[in-house]
């Protein structure tokens, strides 16, 4: 192996120093794209923590296209419109240009202080999830209805796009290789079903609130997905009134009418891992306690 003299180990230092400085920046940009830290934040550290290097040497244009909302094209606009120069660190911007960074990120903050709340609605099958939920999507459309994809052939008068998004076991396994979906299960031991995750972001974005029809499987996925989810358990007013909806529905044949059951109570016995508890008994009141707790601010 050549020896190395001492301008090729000064050289070698300084790319490790460059590789590890690269690596710091780049796990600034992945806090901010996931929103585990804001950007102001990271700018206020740049400028008042002199040890802050992977702060002060990132670029604005970096910090400004981590945010998930901002795209190339209107971070040029965006910095443009500052008077920040293209190439420019956080640690190298003047006075005027901090203060200009500064108001624009703060003004963004305010402005996307309310994000939307996700709601999970369980509960064991025939209690009248499906019938709350319809309720809801009908007097309250301000709340966004996740629409699942499953691959469950459509019943009669079910609708691609409005009830589900019927898709083949083929396509379902390109979404679940592609990670789209927040949570997914196979329901009844039959099909499997999935929440597609984009709408749902982009609603919380925008500051709308969701609410997800899923099971109990589902459920618990979005709690440690989605720590900030309230999970809501459905209750029948009695078990005699569960069992006379779901022969009263008439969907499933008897054996499956009692393989559901055996589920159910498998499922009832999982009611306290909820944050609440609705009763329904009346279906407009039901929703009315739903859509309550839904437009409740969070902690
Ligand atoms: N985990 C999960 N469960 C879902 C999803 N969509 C629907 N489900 C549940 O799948 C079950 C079956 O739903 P469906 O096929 O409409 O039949 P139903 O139970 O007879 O109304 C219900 O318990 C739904 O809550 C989803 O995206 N994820
Ligand atoms: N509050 C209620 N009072 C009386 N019947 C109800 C109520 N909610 C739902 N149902 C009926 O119970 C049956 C099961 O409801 P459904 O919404 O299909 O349940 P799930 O989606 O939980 O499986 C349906 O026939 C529905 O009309």
């Amino acid at each position: 192996m050549p020896r190395m003299t001492p301008p090729d180990v000064d050289r070698a230092a300084a790319s490790r120093a460059a590789v590890a400085a690269r690596r710091a920046r780049a796990e600034v940009k992945r806090a901010i794209a996931t929103r585990a830290r804001s950007p102001l934040e990271v700018a206020e550290k740049a400028w008042n923590d002199p040890a802050a290097t992977a702060e002060a040497s990132l670029r604005v244009r970096e910090l400004l296209s981590s945010i998930p909302t901002l795209g190339p094209t209107r971070t040029a606009r965006i910095m443009e419109r500052l008077g920040i120069a293209e190439s420019k660190r956080l640690g190298g911007l003047g006075v005027r240009q901090r203060v200009r960074l500064r108001n624009f990120l703060e003004a963004r903050e305010d402005r996307s202080a309310r994000r939307g709340n996700l709601l999970v609605l369980a509960g064991p099958t025939a209690v009248g999830k499906g019938t709350v939920s319809a309720h809801i999507r009908e007097y309250h459309p301000d709340v966004l209805l996740s629409i699942s994809a499953t691959t469950r052939p459509p019943r009669p008068g079910e609708e691609h796009g409005r009830h589900y998004y019927f898709v083949s076991d083929e396509e379902f396994d390109r979404m679940l290789e592609r990670h789209e979906f927040l949570e997914w299960a196979t329901v009844h031991n039959a099909y499997r079903y999935g929440t597609p995750r984009p709408p749902i972001d982009a609603a919380l974005d925008s500051g709308r609130d969701v609410l997800l029809e899923i099971d109990l499987q589902g459920a618990r996925q979005v709690r440690q997905a989605m720590p900030q989810a309230q999970l809501v358990f459905l209750l029948p007013p009695s078990w005699e009134e569960l069992v006379r909806r779901l022969i009263g529905r008439g969907t499933e044949t008897s054996e499956e009418q009692a393989r559901r059951l055996e589920t159910a109570k498998i499922e009832l016995a999982a009611q306290d891992e909820f944050d609440y508890r609705v009763v329904n008994d009346e279906v407009g009141r039901a929703a009315q306690e739903v859509v309550d707790l839904l437009a409740a601010p969070r902690d």
